[in-house]
C-alpha cells in the first residue's frame, strides 16, 4: 500500500509506504515511469505470492484434519464447492423449512450429523466457511474441537492456551448485542481480570438467596396467576404455551432484579420474544429483543447488502442508542444514591471509621451484582470502573445471562415432558421438600433447593445435552493438540470452536447412551446400574479455564429454583402434534419453539 507523489517543480517523486519505512526516490524528469510501475507491480505480485503461500499452507494443514470434503459433490453439506459448507446455515433444498425462517437451514441437525460422522470419533473436525471463488485460499478454516482432553489443552493448559486468544471473528457478531465495549472485554488485560474478580465476588451466597426469593415472588405473583388465568378462561385444566417465550421473559426479569435491582419489563403484558417494531420502547427487555430480532434478520442476508436496508439500519441504531441511554440512567441513578449515602456518612465520623467505603457505601441497600461492579477501592483509584466499563458490563450481562438460562430451562421442561418417569421422580423429591412449607409466604430457602439431589442430576443432564453457548478462540501460533497417540497440527490463525453440548455427548465409545437424557448418570447410587458413560469428564456446559462462565452460580440457582416450583405446581406434557424442537445455531444454539401443555396438579397450594 503506497502512493506516489510527483513534485511539479523539480520532477522528484516520493513513494510513501504507509506501513514500515518511508523511502524516497529522486528521479529526473526523463526517468521512465515504467521503473516506478515495475516496482509497484513487483511489490504487489510479491505481496500476493506471500499471501497465497501463507493461505495454501493453512489449507494443506487444515485439509488433513477429519471433515467433509469440498470436492465430493454428492456430499449433503456441499451443494456446490463454491459455497464451502455454507449449507450448514442456508437451506438450499427448501424441502423442510423452519416455520417463519425461510432459507435458514436446520443448522444444529446438520452440525450433529457432521459431528457423528467425524468429530465424535476423532475429537476434532474441520469445516470451511464461504468459498466464493472455488479457491480454497479464500475460505476460512473452522476447526471444531470436541474431545475433552483436547478442549482442556485449548482452554486450560497454560503451555498451549497462552498462545490462544478469545478473539475469533465470530465475536464480532456478538458486538451488535453486547455493545461496542464487548470486544475490549475479550482481551486478557489487567482491567478485564479486575472486572471479572468483581463479578465473581458478586456471585456470592447472598446473591443466590436473593435469586431464590426474587424468583419465588415473580412466579407466585405474576407468572402462575397469569397461567392459571389462561386455563380458567378456557375452562380447561390444561393450557398450552410456547415455553421458550415464557422462559426468556422470566429469565430476563430475574436477571434485571437480581443483578441490577431493576425490572427489565420481561413480564410486562406486551413483552414478546421478537420485540415489537417500535423504537419508543421503555423497557430494556423490549429493546434487547428487538435488537436480537433485527440481528437474526441480518444474518439471513448477504453481508454487503446490509448497508442498503436503510429503514432497518435506522431502527437498529435507534434501539442501540435507547438501550445505552436506559442503562446510563440506571447507572446515574445508582451513582447519585451512593453519593447521597457518602454525604450522610461523611457527617458521621464513627460511621466512616467503622467500615471501608467499598463494603459500606457501594453495596449498601442494594447488594446486587451492579453494587459489586461499582465497588471502590479507597486506596487505589485505578481500579474504579469507568462509566464505559460499567455500561459494557451491564450489556455483557444482558447478552450472556438471559437467553442462555432461558434456553436450558425450556429444554429441560421439554425433556421432562418427554420423560414422564423422570418428571414423576423429580416431583416426588420436590413434593417431599415442599410438604414442610405450607404457604406462598413460607417457601424453601436457596440452601434447601440446593440439597435436592435428583433436581441437581436433572439440571446437570439438561446442561450436558443442551448447553447453548459456544466458545470461540483464535490461535496466534501453530499449535499441536494430542488425543491419546494422535497429534493434530493446527495452523496459526484458525477459528477454533468448542461446543460444550457436543463435547458432552461423549467420545464415540458410549455415544449411544450419552445422547439420551438420563439424569441418573449423575447420581452416585445409580451409576453403573442402568447407565453407562462417564459424564463428568466431558461435562463442561459453562466452559473451563480462566474464561469460563463467571455467571454459572446464578444460572444454576435460577434454573433449579424455577424447575422445583414449576414441577411442584404443574405436570408438563408434550403438546399433541407438536414437532420436536428445532435447534438453530445462532449466537447461542436456540430452539425455534417448544410447545408444551401445563396441567395444574390437584393437591398443591
Ligand atoms: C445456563 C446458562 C449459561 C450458560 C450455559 C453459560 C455458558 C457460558 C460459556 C460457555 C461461556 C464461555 C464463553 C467463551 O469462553 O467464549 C460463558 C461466559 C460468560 N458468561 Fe455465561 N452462561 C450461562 C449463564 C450466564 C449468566 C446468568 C451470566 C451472568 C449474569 C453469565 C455471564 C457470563 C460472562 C460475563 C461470561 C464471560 C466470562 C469471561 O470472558 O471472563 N452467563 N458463559
Amino acid at each position: 500500500m503506497f502512493s506516489t507523489v510527483i513534485d511539479a517543480n523539480d520532477g522528484t517523486s516520493s513513494v510513501d509506504y504507509s506501513h514500515g519505512t518511508v523511502t524516497t526516490l529522486s528521479i529526473d524528469a526523463n526517468t521512465p515511469y515504467f521503473i516506478l510501475l515495475t516496482l509497484l507491480i513487483a511489490t504487489v505480485v510479491l505481496g500476493l505470492v506471500h499471501w497465497f503461500s501463507k493461505k495454501m499452507r493453512i489449507v494443506r494443514m487444515v485439509e488433513v484434519l477429519p471433515g467433509p470434503s469440498l470436492s465430493e459433490s454428492n456430499n449433503a453439506f456441499t451443494p456446490h464447492p463454491w459455497l464451502a459448507h455454507l449449507s450448514l446455515a442456508v437451506d438450499f433444498s427448501g424441502e423442510n423449512p423452519i416455520p417463519g425462517y425461510p432459507g435458514v437451514a436446520r443448522s444444529f441437525d446438520n452440525l450433529m450429523q457432521l459431528h457423528k460422522q467425524f468429530s465424535q470419533k476423532d475429537g476434532i473436525m474441520r469445516l470451511w466457511a464461504l468459498n466464493p471463488f472455488k479457491l480454497l485460499p479464500f475460505a476460512q478454516p473452522l476447526v471444531f474441537i470436541t474431545d475433552p482432553e483436547m478442549v482442556q489443552q485449548v482452554l486450560k493448559d497454560k503451555n498451549i492456551s497462552k498462545d490462544i486468544i478469545k478473539e475469533a471473528e465470530i465475536y464480532g457478531l456478538c458486538k451488535a448485542l453486547a455493545g461496542d465495549s464487548f470486544l475490549e472485554m475479550l482481551e486478557d488485560t489487567p482491567r478485564w481480570k479486575h472486572q471479572r474478580k468483581l463479578t465473581a465476588l458478586g456471585m456470592n451466597q447472598s446473591l443466590l438467596e436473593r435469586t431464590n426469593s426474587v424468583t419465588i415472588k415473580l412466579l407466585y405473583e405474576t407468572v402462575f396467576p397469569q397461567w392459571d388465568g389462561t386455563a380458567s378462561a378456557a375452562h380447561e385444566p390444561t393450557f398450552t404455551m410456547e415455553a421458550g417465550e415464557w422462559c426468556t421473559r422470566l429469565a430476563a426479569e430475574i436477571l434485571g432484579i437480581v443483578a441490577f435491582s431493576r425490572s427489565f419489563g420481561g413480564l410486562d403484558s406486551d413483552a414478546t420474544k421478537k420485540g415489537t417494531k417500535n423504537s419508543n420502547h421503555q423497557s430494556l427487555y423490549a429493546l434487547f429483543r428487538r435488537l436480537q430480532f433485527i440481528i437474526t434478520k441480518r444474518s439471513e442476508r448477504l453481508p454487503f447488502l446490509i448497508p442498503f436496508y436503510f429503514k432497518e439500519n435506522k431502527e437498529f441504531q435507534q434501539c442501540q442508542d435507547k438501550l445505552n441511554s436506559i442503562i446510563q440512567s440506571i447507572l446515574e441513578e445508582r451513582m447519585s444514591k451512593y453519593n447521597q449515602g457518602k454525604a450522610v456518612q461523611c457527617n458521621s465520623p464513627e460511621n466512616l471509621a467503622q467500615q471501608s467505603r467499598s463494603s459500606q457505601l457501594s453495596r449498601g441497600e442494594f447488594n446486587d451484582l451492579l453494587s459489586y461492579l461499582m465497588m471502590e477501592d479507597e486506596d487505589d483509584d485505578r481500579y474504579r470502573l469507568t462509566e464505559k466499563e460499567l455500561l459494557g458490563n451491564v450489556r455483557m450481562f444482558l447478552f450472556a445471562g438471559q437467553d442462555t438460562s432461558a434456553i436450558v430451562l425450556s429444554q429441560t421442561l421439554y425433556e421432562l415432558a418427554t420423560h414422564q418417569s423422570t418428571q414423576l421422580r423429580l416431583q416426588k423429591e420436590v413434593d417431599a421438600l415442599f410438604a414442610q412449607f405450607d404457604s406462598p409466604d413460607h417457601q424453601p430457602a436457596y440452601k434447601d433447593i440446593m440439597r435436592l439431589e435428583y433436581l441437581d442430576a436433572v439440571t446437570k443432564e439438561a446442561l450436558r445435552l443442551h448447553s447453548p453457548a459456544g466458545v470461540a478462540r483464535w490461535n496466534l501460533v501453530d499449535i499441536k493438540l494430542t488425543k491419546g497417540d494422535h497429534t493434530y497440527s493446527i495452523p496459526k490463525g484458525t477459528n477454533l470452536f468448542v461446543y460444550p453440548c457436543l463435547t458432552g455427548r461423549g467420545d464415540g465409545q458410549n455415544h449411544e447412551s450419552l445422547d439420551e437424557f438420563i439424569p441418573e448418570r449423575f447420581l452416585k447410587e445409580d451409576r453403573g446400574n442402568q447407565v453407562s458413560g462417564k459424564p463428568e469428564s466431558c461435562y463442561m456446559p459453562f466452559s473451563i479455564g480462566p474464561r469460563n462462565c463467571v455467571g454459572h452460580p446464578l444460572a444454576t440457582a435460577e434454573i433449579k429454583v424455577v424447575l422445583a416450583h414449576l414441577v411442584h405446581r404443574y405436570t408438563v406434557r408434550k403438546t399433541e402434534g407438536s414437532e420436536e424442537p428445532i435447534k438453530m445455531v445462532q449466537i447461542n444454539i436456540m430452539p425455534h419453539q417448544i410447545m408444551l401443555d401445563f396441567e395444574r396438579r390437584q393437591f398443591s397450594g
